[in-house]
């Protein structure tokens, strides 16, 4: 007999980002240490289902390559350009982890949501927090709703080459 339960998997990455269109301190750029909690509907048959490890060995690492002691920029900030010139012209290479619209911990999760989806995972619910008092979840309904609204107009130009 096969039946469905939920395993939660913790992950954490460090990064700069911040919100060029608040009008407050979070207009500074500043850094996060950004908690995952993912949690996985995953389909168990006898004493194990999927092993912790499968999660870890494709998650862990894309997070510490994509993400990692990186920046989150949305395109259209002029900053982005700034930036992008600073690096040619001083031949640095900083990782830029481009957001097709604000850095929101929303559109992160949305962000997250699509790529650790299409890793192969099937994700009920997704939680981020930014700060120590500030967790957003966001599930599978969030997910379609934000698909449907498109809420990055090139939404689906989110990166997820691994
Ligand atoms: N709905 C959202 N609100 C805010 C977001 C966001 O992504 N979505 N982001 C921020 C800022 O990134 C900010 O860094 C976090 O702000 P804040 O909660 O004020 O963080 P503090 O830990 O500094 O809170 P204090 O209570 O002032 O210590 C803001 N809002």
């Amino acid at each position: 007999m096969e039946f469905a339960m939920i395993i939660r998997k913790k992950y954490k990455f460090y990064a700069a980002h911040r919100n060029e269109e608040l009008q407050d301190k979070c207009r500074n750029l500043h850094g996060h240490r950004y908690g995952i909690v993912c949690h996985f509907e995953v389909q168990r048959t006898g004493s194990y289902s999927t092993l912790f490890s499968d999660f870890d060995d494709k998650i862990g690492p894309f997070l510490k390559e994509k993400y990692d002691h990186g920046m989150l920029i949305n395109v259209n900030d002029p900053l982005y350009t700034t930036l992008k010139t600073h690096m040619v012209t001083h031949g640095e290479d900083f990782k830029l982890c481009e957001f097709q619209g604000p850095t929101s911990v929303e559109n992160l999760a949305y962000k997250l949501f699509t790529e650790i989806t299409r890793m192969g995972f099937d994700l009920s619910l997704l939680e981020v927090q930014e700060t120590d008092t500030s967790v957003i979840s966001y599930d599978r309904e969030d997910w379609a709703r934000d698909n449907e609204a498109q809420v990055f107009s090139a939404a689906h130009t989110v990166d997820t080459a691994q």
